[in-house]
């Protein structure tokens, strides 16, 4: 069985990678990204200035998956445009993810320009979705402004981009994401982020587990899955067939990637299990895929790739 995928015209030998935010704010922790098996990396969503985020405890391990309201701590774009350059000059045959998440408008076109003007040679991840900065709305959730921010950007970015999208919860916000995203040259749409803002309580000190918010922050794990499933399959049947879909949420083993691709994921992220387990997750994960592969006779992705069966 063969993990081999694709986006647009890059190409990777496996399915699996990280999701941004886990095990990726240092050059270290990604080149431990880069040796596992993971296929490709995304850097920490990047603001134009570093920053040190929330403050702790500003994570929490849940029964089933996590919370997290880190506020977006990273090393500043050029730190990861820079590890980007080196990586790509070290590894010609694996494409990597440049996340940004800039914080206004003008942010976000300057990191843009930045990129663009740059040597980067992978794609770039547009972070419309964070949902852990006190004050900041998440873009994902105002369709106007989603609008305003990629008409802005295509209008100058011509490097191979995608978005990474909050989780929606009804069929006519699908319908509306969905004719904004169809609009731009998108390469990629990456579902979802966390599910923004929930809020979980140490039984102990009947207090809230993290600190920042009063406790709210984005839940990930197998809570998300349900989500993930819907979100991917719903934008799958909306988007043009140009935009390939990356899986995100809730996967804890090959079933879940499988169940991912055959919602119509190209790629599948991995998250909380990835902070909890490590980089050797990849391993174990790509194992039980080709198992999964294997009992139902498909020797390759694009074998069951979106092929989710309803009922009739
Ligand atoms: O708190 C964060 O740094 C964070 N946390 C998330 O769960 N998703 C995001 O996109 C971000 I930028």
């Amino acid at each position: 069985t063969d993990l081999h995928t694709s986006i647009d015209k890059f190409q990777f030998d496996n399915v699996f990678m990280n999701a941004s935010g886990v095990r990726c704010y240092t050059k270290g922790e990604l080149d431990e990204l880069a040796q596992s098996d993971a296929g490709t990396l995304v850097t920490k969503s990047a603001t134009q200035a570093k920053r040190l985020g929330n403050p702790s405890p500003r994570y929490a391990r849940l029964e089933l998956g996590s919370i997290n309201s880190m506020g977006l701590p990273n090393e500043g774009l050029e730190y990861y445009l820079d590890y980007a350059l080196n990586f790509q000059k070290a590894n010609p045959d694996k494409p990597i993810f440049l996340s940004v998440a800039g914080l206004s408008m003008e942010e976000n076109l300057a990191m843009a320009h930045a990129i663009e003007d740059s040597d980067f040679n992978g794609l770039v991840e547009f972070n419309l979705s964070c949902p852990n900065v006190p004050g900041k709305p998440q873009t994902g959730y105002d369709f106007d402004r989603t609008q305003e921010v990629l008409t802005n950007l295509f209008s100058f970015f011509t490097k191979p981009a995608g978005v990474k999208l909050p989780p929606y919860f009804d069929l006519a916000q699908f319908d509306q994401m969905a004719a904004i995203l169809n609009q731009f040259p998108l390469k990629f749409v990456n579902s979802i982020n966390s599910l923004g803002n929930g809020l979980m309580i140490d039984p102990e000190t009947d207090t809230a587990l993290i600190k920042p918010k009063g406790g709210f922050g984005g839940i990930g794990g197998a809570y998300a899955k349900p989500i993930a499933l819907a979100n991917v399959r719903a934008f799958s049947q909306r988007l043009d067939p140009k935009i390939q879909l990356i899986g995100t949420g809730g996967v804890t083993n090959g079933r879940d990637a499988y169940d991912l691709i055959l919602a119509g994921a190209s790629l599948v992220q991995v998250g909380t299990l990835l902070q909890e387990e490590g980089p050797a997750a990849f391993t174990r994960l790509t194992r039980e895929l080709r198992a999964v592969m294997q009992t139902k006779g498909y020797s390759a992705i694009s074998d069951f790739k979106g092929q989710l069966k309803v009922l009739s």
